[in-house]
């Protein structure tokens, strides 16, 4: 191949065993035509086939001792030699095609963020690169003990859980792999979970990572926005959000025309066009959740998987999260979102939730805090940062979309309004 032919990537994800290096070994055994370079970024030992790796000639493997396992995340620090062993196999001009393996403590966003940016920063002489596809693989009999048992997946390692659950939020290509373990009905409640967190990437079952390699190179199925909206808890706030605007300007409407006896579907109602539950959606803009996947919608449903925000326009009260997670109800199987605190009412915090684990980090000071002068400047440049502004409290509010799993909505919302100011 000339210098200057596009060369795909995809990055394998998924959390320790689940079987990415088996997927990988699968897509080097039958990538037939591709010419495939394959990365590990592994923690411990690699176990690819020597023989495979003889065959593929190019094998790239991190150096360990580059791997800080303290803090932090390691794909940040280790971005800069993955950019250049990407840019040299690239360059070699022997390959069409790089597949990561991305280690199973790997945060996915990060490492799919560096690499699309470094993909398409390339210099004049460099081979044009794209994201073409990020796979998360799951093992199904894990994820489903996890999800039912609520035990860590691994003792002393409770970030994993938390990792599980981002792996499978942020990718293009979900695998559900180790199908052989676990019951058909098994698998279509693991479908439902895995949907509910990542709304619309494209589920393929597996066992031993026998995946058609359609559905993993060459999908032109990855798009860093695209995957971002479509993460279970981002569609949410996005859907909340929506809603409200459709009030407020609805509200807004009524004040000036009085008119209450009217045919919504005439005024502008663009957020919810109807359609049955059992039709697929084919607008890509549209919030129904049909788009694509009314096959996974339906299971949703089945086994009693839903997605509500909680917002209100106060604070919790000092020390409630402390309380809160103690006491935190059973099948919430992903919380996230911003909350205000009585203890620091200046300061927006983002919390988050998946199985056992629970984060709290700073997000920034609420606009509310900001000054007379930058407020105006900010709703002449960005009024929409400035929406559902509140007279008295302003941008202060908590806001928590909550993904759940026979749990009753309204008990989990009296349980949060308990520890409200
Ligand atoms: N029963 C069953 N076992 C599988 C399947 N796929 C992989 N395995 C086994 O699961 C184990 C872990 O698979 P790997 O491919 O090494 O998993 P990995 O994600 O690369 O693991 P790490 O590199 O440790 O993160 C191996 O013993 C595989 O043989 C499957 O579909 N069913």
């Amino acid at each position: 191949m000339a210098k200057g032919s596009l060369v795909k990537v995809a990055i394998i994800t998924g959390y320790l065993g689940a079987g990415k290096t088996t997927l990988l070994n699968h897509i080097l055994t039958n990538a037939e035509g591709i010419r495939a370079a394959v990365i590990v970024n592994d923690i411990g030992e690699v176990n690819i086939d020597a023989e495979l790796i003889a065959k593929t000639g190019a094998v790239t493997q991190m150096d360990d001792s580059l791997i800080p396992m303290t803090n932090g995340c390691i794909c940040c620090s280790l971005s800069e030699d993955l950019s250049n062993q990407l840019n040299d196999l690239a360059n070699s001009g022997n390959f069409d095609y790089i597949v990561i393996e991305a280690s199973g403590v790997c945060e996915p966003m990060p490492i799919a963020y560096t690499i699309q940016a470094f993909c398409q920063a390339g210099e004049e002489d460099d081979a044009p690169m794209l994201l073409d596809n990020v796979i998360s693989v799951v093992d199904c009999a894990r994820l489903l003990d996890e999800f039912n048992s609520g035990r860590d997946l691994l003792d002393g390692e409770d970030d994993i859980v938390q990792l599980l659950v981002e792996q499978i939020e942020f990718c293009s290509t979900l695998v559900l792999n180790k199908t052989d373990l676990v019951t058909d009905e098994q698998v279509a409640e693991i479908r439902a979970i895995v949907r509910s967190l990542q709304k619309k990437a494209v589920i393929v079952e597996a066992e031993n990572g026998q995946v058609d390699l359609d559905e993993l190179l060459n999908t032109g199925r990855f798009d860093f926005e695209h995957v971002f909206d479509s993460v279970g808890w981002v569609s949410a706030m996005d859907e909340a959000d929506a809603e409200a605007r459709e009030r407020e300007e609805h509200e807004h409407e009524h004040e000036h025309h009085h008119d209450h006896d009217h045919d919504h579907d005439h005024h502008g109602h663009h957020h919810h066009h109807h359609h049955d539950d059992d039709e697929e959606c084919d607008d890509p803009e549209c919030h129904c959740h049909h788009y694509h996947h009314g096959h996974d919608h339906d299971h949703v449903a089945e086994f009693g998987i839903s997605t509500f925000v909680y917002q209100r326009r106060r604070p919790f009260r000092e020390n409630a999260l402390d309380q809160m997670v103690e006491d935190w109800p059973k099948g919430i199987l992903r919380c996230k979102g911003m909350v205000w605190l009585s203890e620091d009412s200046d300061m927006c915090y983002v919390f988050e939730q998946a199985g056992h684990r629970f984060s709290l980090g700073e997000n920034g000071l609420w606009l509310a805090t900001a000054d007379e002068e930058y407020l105006a400047q900010l709703a002449e440049t960005e009024p929409d940062a400035l929406k559902g502004w509140d007279d008295e409290v302003g941008d202060r509010e908590i806001k928590l979309v909550f993904i759940t799993r026979g749990a009753d909505q309204d008990a989990i919302e009296q349980w949060a309004d308990s520890f409200l100011a």
